[in-house]
């Protein structure tokens, strides 16, 4: 008698990489899975909201997920360590005032967060308790604009609490694939701490070694 597994259809993933350096350690994860398709979609929101739309519209997908380096707030998410977004949040979307930033929600001009598939979050999560990678799941900032001092990292820390990471792409490859009501992940490897710009400490290779590592776990949680 043949289980309920041998029937299963596989999830049709779409992962979606800034940068080629990226999409080549998944695609080592992923190790050839006929269900997943990995893509550069170029650095920042509007490039990756855009190559998402796109990607989205010449095939059908269950899953939409953002992989890559990231930085990491300062004793919160250490280099080399996994960052499993709760939630991806565009930080600079809203207006700067005399008596602080305003966000897009208090503008009233729509939203600054997406919310990740939580059920896959969690397994994420779980997954990476068996394995040696230091993996946590807090909500990831989008930025256009690299984080570069101590007084920015501190003021996104204060808005931000809970955040652990920052990237430049997660918000826009989570809109397009809110438009197209397909859930969404994203995840980070951290590459450097968030503040002073030192692009030379960034430790790229042990990063994209991590990515991989949780590429291949991702293959086994959804
Ligand atoms: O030079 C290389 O070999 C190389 C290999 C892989 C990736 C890169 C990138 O420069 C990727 C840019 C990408 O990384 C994200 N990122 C990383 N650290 C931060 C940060 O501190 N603040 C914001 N974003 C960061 C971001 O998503 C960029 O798109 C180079």
């Amino acid at each position: 008698m043949q289980s309920d597994n041998e029937f299963k259809v596989p999830k049709q993933v779409l992962i979606m990489t800034s940068v080629e350096a990226e999409k080549e350690a998944v695609l080592r994860g992923i190790n050839g899975l006929e269900s997943f398709d990995v893509e550069v979609a170029g650095v920042g929101p509007v490039a990756s909201a855009i190559s998402t739309t796109i990607a989205l519209s010449n095939k059908g997908y269950d899953l939409v997920i953002n992989m890559g380096i990231a930085g990491g707030f300062k004793e919160i998410a250490e280099i080399g360590s996994i960052v499993v977004g709760t939630d991806s949040i565009a930080a600079d979307l809203g207006a700067e005032t005399a008596e602080g930033f305003q966000t897009i929600e208090e503008l009233g001009f729509g939203t600054s967060l997406a919310i990740a598939d939580h059920e896959l979050v969690t397994k994420l999560k779980d997954k990476l308790k068996d394995t040696e990678l230091i993996g946590q799941a807090a909500p990831i900032l989008t930025l256009s604009t690299v984080t570069g001092t101590v007084e920015t990292a501190q003021q996104l820390q204060q808005r931000y609490p809970k955040a652990a990471a920052e990237a430049m792409e997660g918000f826009g490859v989570a809109m397009a694939a809110k438009k197209k009501g397909i859930p969404f992940l994203e995840i980070r490897s951290i590459s450097n701490i968030i503040g002073p710009r030192d692009r030379d400490s960034w430790k790229i290779k042990d990063a994209l070694v991590s990515l991989e590592k949780t590429a291949k776990l991702v293959t086994e949680v959804v």
